[in-house]
């Protein structure tokens, strides 16, 4: 969540409690030009050849800024707090055609869900500086967390949810390349994927662990699989030779996706036999950012029926990458077009998110396919939402990087919203004390400055 308080005075923002003063942030609440951070002259460069580097000075800043950081990365051992919504963040690791170019890891972790983005600048005069942006999810996780580390916090909490009647949904939303396959499908070793180690997967094992409890071994539950993807606009079964199926709605606003397959599923093995199968006929292509480029979004839905009636469900959606239309290393017009309908169902999706949080009578959920295959997982009374935002830690994906957080962000901002709406909180007027709206906006992120 960033700091960067849609130009709220800082002086204002401390009144309000909105920004809580860091013990071990330096600079955190005071960003761009005052907080800028120059290189000591004193230090000097590394006998490794730093000095030879793209953008050693740019380097230096951010290591020395580091040094100041005190850096706690969650755990396993963390305890999993419960939402309704849930938004995190994902750093992956610089890949090895980066770490060949040298490029600059401008993206720190502290822990605690903050992220900071050290964004190099340069004024006018040429004087090189940094601005650093500090964004808060209820998670962050830095280049060294594992999938099931991810999964721990954010999908594993929303099995529970659909033997409990309800449904959920965890969106993968990032940049081209910045690991939304690799969290959901699983790991890569060259090209083959390691099914057995993403979320889906993760998922599914707790599935089968739940469904075998006591409280719920009775109550007649079958397990289902469907994988599909939406490809420009339409709908694929990626379960059948990708046959294109047809999206209907009811009187009742009822979606069905008519005639895509729901394969019984009676353990871990038979979910992973489907993923493989379903990802091995995903659309892709190539991009800047990743030669094998999912240029789709893909859904995974997990369903739990009793007897022929619908009991719960898990959409897990591998969006696709969110790369804008200049940057796409083809210019051709499938490409393009491509590239029109992702960033339009992506802003549907935003959209979609905006009107719930206002609690609006319209949500556009025909906007886009996307949003209208999902329409049931946003609004039954029993659903809870997460998304992973994912980003890559190059100094070059930096706008792309500002993108995605900037999108997640606004995304927990109005889905907080919608979750507070019953509470009337009034900040401005409020008599609370400035330690508990402090208190509020720890909890919830910098929501609060939407009342401000
Ligand atoms: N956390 C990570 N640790 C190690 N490698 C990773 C991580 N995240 C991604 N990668 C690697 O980066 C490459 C790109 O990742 P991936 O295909 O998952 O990106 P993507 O976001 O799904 O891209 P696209 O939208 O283009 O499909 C893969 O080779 C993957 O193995």
């Amino acid at each position: 969540m960033s700091s960067d308080l849609s130009g709220i005075p800082s002086q204002k923002r401390r009144k309000n409690g909105l920004v809580k003063p860091s013990t071990f942030l330096p600079q955190v609440d005071e960003i761009g030009v005052e907080n800028e951070i120059q290189p000591s002259a004193s230090r000097s460069v590394s006998a490794d050849g730093d000095m030879n580097r793209p953008n050693w000075l740019f380097y230096k800043m951010i290591e020395e800024y580091r040094e100041n950081l005190e850096i706690v990365p969650i755990s396993l051992s963390d305890p999993v707090e419960l939402h309704r919504i849930c938004v995190c963040v994902r750093k992956r690791p610089l890949n090895k055609q980066e770490v060949a170019r040298k490029e600059i890891d401008v993206v720190s972790i502290p822990g605690k869900g903050i992220l900071l983005l050290h964004e190099p600048k340069q004024k006018v005069d040429l004087t090189k500086y940094l601005e650093n942006q500090v964004f808060h999810f209820d998670y962050s996780f830095d280049e060294t967390a594992t999938n099931e580390l991810v999964y721990r916090f954010s999908a594993k909490p929303l099995v529970q949810t659909i033997f409990e009647g309800g449904m959920a949904t965890c969106f993968a939303y990032g940049q081209t390349g910045s690991g939304k396959t690799h969290t959901m499908g699983g790991d890569f070793s060259g090209k083959n994927q390691n099914s057995s180690k993403g979320i889906y997967s993760l998922a599914a094992q707790d599935l089968f662990l739940l469904l075998k409890q006591k409280r719920y071994s009775s109550m007649g539950l079958e397990p289902y699989v469907s994988f599909f993807e939406i490809y420009n606009g339409k709908v694929f079964d990626l379960l059948n030779k990708k046959a294109k199926l047809r999206v209907l709605e009811d009187g009742k606003q009822q979606v069905q996706v008519v005639g895509l397959q729901e394969v019984y599923v009676s353990g871990v093995e038979d979910v992973i036999k489907m993923i493989d199968v379903g990802s091995a006929c995903r659309t892709s292509g190539q991009t800047f950012a990743n030669a094998n480029s999912s240029r789709s979004h893909a859904v995974l839905q997990i369903i739990l029926r009793r007897g022929n009636k619908l009991h719960g469900k898990f959409s897990l959606v591998d969006l696709a990458g969110n790369e804008r239309g200049p940057d796409v290393s083809s210019n051709d017009r499938q490409t393009l077009v491509e590239t029109g309908e992702i960033n339009c169902s992506l802003l549907a999706l935003k959209e979609c998110i905006r009107s719930l949080g206002q609690n609006s009578e319209h949500i556009p959920f025909r906007m886009s396919k996307l949003t209208q295959v999902l329409r049931d997982s946003f609004i039954g009374e029993n659903s809870k939402t997460c998304m992973i935002a994912m980003i890559s830690p190059g100094m070059g994906s930096c706008d792309y990087t500002l993108n995605t957080l900037r999108y997640a962000d606004r995304y927990l901002l109005h889905l907080s919203i919608y979750s507070l709406r019953g509470m009337e909180i009034e900040v401005e007027d409020s008599d609370l004390s400035a330690e508990v709206i402090s208190e509020f906006s720890c909890i919830l992120g910098v929501q609060l400055c939407a009342y401000a």
